[in-house]
């Protein structure tokens, strides 16, 4: 009946995660998957997520259904976060918002929105971008493209091509755009690109969607939402999917959301509707036990204000680490010619640095010393801590 099913070939990213897991080697380290590990190689529990939880399970009710759109609670702490409470759009009421699994199931539903109500419009990812963002588009049966981003030579940003190539788009093109912490390459734009760009796609009526997943690990939980409040006062119309998998770790609780800036409070009340009507041909509705937890920390200013700093420090741990490998790896090739230069472990930020290496050279560090980092050259900065850092650096030194 299933002779014709295509064999699965695996997922670059967590395929290769649950190899790191069957690896019995006592020393190995994972800078494979974006997932931020505590210096002692733990996920952790963030100090106000477990208060939260507590309070939670010495209270513990009925579980019903939530409504199509998620809890409400959540979703206001959503659009507090991302734009501010005090946002001219939040107060407006011009923000449709919805719960949704994770930020993927975010990128999902705006995808499947996308292709009923912008049928004629193309994607346009930046090249590269998280392996995920093509296959989900791609899955709701959109074209997806790409725009130039990443600059193999500088191991930075081709801001000028990259905008040239917006600036060319039909109308009501969907450009996606990492907020900030961009995955795979840790290159972000600048708040001057930014404002830049937002002129751009405000003159071509575009229609971005904005993946942000990693707000607080670039410089700052209002620093690093600059991009979504720079087009939110431009007024522009944007799609952003939101994810706390990271920055709350979380990741197993799927807690997600997916917002729409519109013109005004009809439309939003209109693209709502639709969300809704997405979100049940889909799952119908989200779980709850995630949403009640980031619902919880955010509305309490005393448990908000320990989260906060809580991510502050794991944004400062990972700054860290990646000073302690650069100057590892430097001291170990000083004497090399021509020099290499290394610096993309401290310019790159959020949690991901793209490293330059070969996939051949990936697979050297995988298998004559225990590290992991994806084929693509992605290292995930979260997974160095004190007792590793070195051995990565020797790893490095030996491969580049
Ligand atoms: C940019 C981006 N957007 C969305 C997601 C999905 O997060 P969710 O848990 O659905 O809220 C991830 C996850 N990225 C890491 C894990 C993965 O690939 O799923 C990663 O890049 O390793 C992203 O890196």
């Amino acid at each position: 009946m299933f002779q014709h099913v295509d064999a699965y070939p695996g997922d670059p990213i967590l395929t290769l995660n649950e190899d790191f897991q069957k690896d019995p080697r006592a020393d190995k380290i994972n800078l494979s998957i974006g997932i931020y590990f505590d210096d002692a190689g733990r996920l952790p529990v963030m100090a106000a997520v477990r208060e939260a939880e507590s309070a939670l399970l010495s209270n513990i009710g009925p579980k019903p259904y939530l409504p199509m759109v998620g809890h409400a609670g959540y979703r206001q702490a959503v659009q507090a976060l991302l734009f501010g409470a005090q946002h001219e759009a939040v107060q407006a009421g011009r923000i449709a918002t919805v719960q949704t699994l994770g930020g993927s199931g975010a990128l999902k539903v705006g995808a499947d929105f996308i292709k009923r109500y912008f049928p004629a419009s193309q994607v346009w990812v930046s090249d590269p971008t998280w392996d995920n963002h093509r296959a989900i588009f791609e899955g709701a049966g959109l074209q997806v493209n790409t725009y130039p981003y990443y600059d193999a030579a500088t191991k930075g940003l081709k801001f000028d091509a990259m905008l040239a190539a917006i600036a060319a788009l039909p109308a009501q093109s969907i450009v996606l755009l990492h907020a900030c912490c961009h995955n795979p390459t840790g290159v972000d734009l600048s708040a001057a690109q930014w404002t830049q760009l937002v002129e751009v796609v405000k003159a071509r009526q575009l229609l971005p969607f904005l993946d942000i997943a990693y707000q607080g690990f670039g410089d700052g939980i209002d620093e690093d939402a600059f991009a979504l409040r720079a087009l939110a006062d431009a007024g522009v119309s944007f799609f952003v999917a939101n994810s706390f998998s990271k920055s709350f770790s979380l990741y197993g609780e799927r807690v997600g959301g997916l917002s729409v800036v519109c013109p005004d409070r009809r439309q939003a009340e209109l693209v709502l509707g639709q969300m809704m009507s997405t979100v049940r041909r889909n799952y119908s509705s989200p779980p709850t036990h995630g949403a009640l937890l980031v619902s919880r920390v955010l509305q309490s200013p005393e448990l908000r204000q320990r989260w906060a700093d809580e991510l502050t420090a794991m944004r400062q741990r990972i700054q860290l680490m990646r000073q302690r490998l650069y100057d590892g790896v430097v001291a170990r090739i000083a004497d090399r010619s021509p020099a290499k230069d290394v610096r993309y472990f401290i310019d790159q930020r959020g949690m991901f640095s793209y490293t330059g290496v070969s996939p051949e050279q990936a697979d050297a560090l995988r298998e004559q010393h225990g590290v992991y980092v994806l084929r693509s050259g992605r290292m995930c900065a979260a997974g160095l801590n004190a007792d590793n850092v070195d051995r990565v650096a020797a790893a490095f030194a030996a491969v580049l």
